[in-house]
């Protein structure tokens, strides 16, 4: 159950959604209109090509891929050619080399299935003939470490603004995208539940980075002298949220959850090894506690108010099925 001022805010959400529509800045499809898109210029995908999609995710039906993650795919290798393009322009005119990555970013709830269309458009994006290389980042490794959350009593905020060292992660994409080698991130695991001490992965100098997470679309810091906000979404070329109803990702998360406790939790390293021992039910009702304390709160709060920020909404139906396009004019 929602309280007062969260029905209010989803009213009001909903209220700015419906002005929207009216002077809508997006084009919308539906998933006939989308995938009709895909013969404009043939696409396919080779045997090899479709079993390591398959390997990204068991759940990924092959039809998604080609019906709305190909054109995606397509359409977003047109806007980096297109920006590399000009980006050659401008190496003539200084006289010198200028290129730098070109940035996706991809945000949504927990659960909505970031890491998959993340995974998805890296796989795609690779194959194109320009065979670009292409780096996947996510901003849970910018999340603080439990410790750092347990003294400060927010360990029920974790993905909440407050839980991520944000300067740190504009940092990073700023020195990503300003050309720099060997950039390094930190590294989460949801298994050990916390940030991983001692590991990192280095991101060198690839083409295109895809940045997932919840909160691409709204972080920012405050440089108080010159009283100026910075975004990481300053940053992206392009940005994606990837949306679904309220019913839906709760059915998501908690049906992943048990997913985990069947699999992962079972590793004596799982900060939730114990779930793994406790009756179905009462593993629901953790996770139905976790999902509404927690992770649906963030979303009504912090996440869904940055949907109108991204130049692409992907809405999700039933099974993950993309039943809704909108692109930024
Ligand atoms: N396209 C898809 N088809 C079928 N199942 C999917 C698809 N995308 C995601 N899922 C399933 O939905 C659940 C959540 O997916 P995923 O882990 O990609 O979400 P996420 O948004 O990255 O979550 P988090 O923010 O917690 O990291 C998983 O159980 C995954 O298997
Ligand atoms: C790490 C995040 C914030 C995002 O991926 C999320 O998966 C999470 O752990 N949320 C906290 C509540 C929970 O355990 O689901």
């Amino acid at each position: 159950m929602y309280n007062l001022s969260q029905i209010n805010l989803l009213d009001r959400i909903r209220e700015q959604y419906k002005m929207k529509n009216h002077l809508s800045p997006y084009l919308k499809f539906n998933r006939q209109e989308w995938a009709s898109l895909r013969n404009t210029v043939p696409m396919t995908l080779t045997a090899d090509e479709l079993v390591s999609l398959q390997g990204i995710n068991e759940d990924l039906s092959m039809d998604e891929v080609s019906e709305i993650y190909l054109p995606l795919s397509r359409l977003l290798n047109y806007y980096i050619s297109n920006n590399f393009n000009r980006q050659a322009v401008l190496s003539k005119f200084l006289g010198k080399s200028q290129k730098t990555p070109y940035i996706i970013g991809i945000a949504g709830s927990v659960a909505v299935g970031k890491s998959t269309t993340a995974r998805v458009l890296q796989a795609l994006l690779t194959r194109w003939p320009e065979h670009r290389k292409v780096a996947l980042v996510t901003t849970d490794g910018f999340l603080y470490p439990n410790r750092w959350l347990e003294d400060r009593g927010i360990m029920n905020k974790k993905g909440f603004p407050q839980s991520y060292d944000i300067k740190k992660l504009i940092n990073f994409v700023a020195d990503v995208k300003s050309g720099q080698d060997k950039v390094k991130v930190p590294v989460y695991s949801h298994l050990v539940y916390d940030i991983v001490e001692g590991e990192e992965i280095v991101i060198d100098c690839p083409d295109i980075l895809i940045l997932e997470g919840l909160n691409v679309l709204q972080g920012t810091i405050n440089y108080t002298q010159a009283n100026n906000r910075v975004f990481v979404s300053d940053y992206v070329d392009f940005s994606i949220y990837v949306d679904a109803d309220l019913p839906l990702l709760h059915n998501w998360y908690v049906n992943r959850f048990l997913k985990f406790r069947a699999g992962a939790f079972s590793d004596p390293n799982s900060y939730f090894n114990h779930y793994s021992q406790l009756p179905e039910q009462e593993a629901v009702n953790i996770a139905n506690r976790l999902w509404r304390e927690i992770n649906e709160l963030n979303l009504i709060e912090n996440i869904l108010p940055t949907r109108e920020r991204a130049s692409l909404i992907l809405t999700k139906g039933k099974d993950h099925k993309v039943d809704l396009i909108q692109l930024r004019k």
